[in-house]
């Protein structure tokens, strides 16, 4: 049967590699840091280029359609999600590594309808891997479908998590805490590639078990979390509830068993939701 999303599916797969090309290009020029919500919460001109890039082509593309995009949001954009078809925007994930060359760097595209998201584009733009995931029809690498692993025994894992940009040292302490109680399990090894979507892409790809992160945003995950489901992999909330997508907290794990083993580990709390009411 058609596929009633596979022309916007074909349209960010296209923007999403010219927006690496972008990227890339920019990586040894773009010096200019400047800070959002904290000191380590960096952000380039190349990201809000690159957003603009984006949803300019899509605006001319899709009229009708909209738009929740990082940089767009930084800017004072709404972050709410409504049942309309919506391109969830990440211009550059791993922003910290990319104004240090740290070579992984991606651009996160997912895309909702009815607030399920039908597809999911991550490139990984110094890697060259284009990773896709369309609702229901697998997770693909360059075109080569994705498997997560088959480890179900929480000692022999990989455990990929993040220390995120806030500072505030009660959530510091907490994120140490979790880390502390999983290492010591113990895990064969914790890893972080500093962007949440590559940390996802590594779960469906087999090469981690697992990936968690409170302080997370709806654009580092909406296409990283389908990119895991459809690798045959599961998404927890870190307290073992459903994930949603706008709590800014997610287990991304290979099954249900590591999943709910992790869970166990992490000290959670609560930050403000993405879909929170703008402060006047
Ligand atoms: O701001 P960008 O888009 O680079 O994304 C974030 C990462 O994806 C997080 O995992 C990570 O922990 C950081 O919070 C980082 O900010
Ligand atoms: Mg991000
Ligand atoms: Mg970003």
């Amino acid at each position: 049967m058609a596929d009633v999303w596979q022309s916007s599916m074909d349209h960010a797969v296209a923007v999403a590699r010219k927006a690496g090309e972008m990227v890339r290009g920019a990586l040894k020029d773009d010096r200019t840091v400047m800070t959002k919500s904290s000191a380590v919460d960096l952000v380039t001109q190349t990201d809000q280029k690159v957003e603009q890039l984006i949803i300019q082509s899509v605006k001319e593309k899709f009229p009708t359609h909209r738009f929740i995009g990082e940089e767009s949001v930084a800017a004072g954009e709404s972050c709410n999600l409504t049942d309309d078809p919506t391109w969830i925007i990440d211009p550059i994930d791993g922003t910290t590594n990319f104004v240090h060359a740290f070579p992984f760097v991606a651009v996160s595209i997912g895309f909702s309808v009815n607030k399920q998201v039908e597809f999911g584009v991550v490139y990984s733009c110094l890697e060259d891997k284009m990773f896709t995931a369309r609702r229901g029809r697998g997770a693909f690498c360059n075109g080569e479908p994705l498997q997560v692993s088959e480890q179900t025994d929480i000692h022999q894992a990989i455990v990929a998590t993040e220390f995120g940009s806030s500072r505030d040292p009660t959530a510091v302490d907490h994120i140490f805490r979790s880390l502390r109680n999983i290492l010591c399990l113990p895990v064969h090894g914790v890893r972080g590639a500093g962007t949440a979507a590559i940390n996802m892409c590594l779960v469906a790809s087999g090469c981690a078990e697992a990936y968690y992160e409170i302080g997370i945003h709806v654009w580092d995950v909406a296409a990283g979390s389908l990119i895991v489901s459809e690798a045959g992999g599961v998404l927890l909330d870190v307290d073992g509830g459903d994930v949603d997508l706008m709590s800014r907290r997610i287990v991304a794990a290979n099954n249900r068993t590591i999943a709910e083993r992790i869970v166990k580990e992490i000290e959670s709390f609560t930050l403000q939701r993405d879909d929170a009411p703008l402060q006047s």
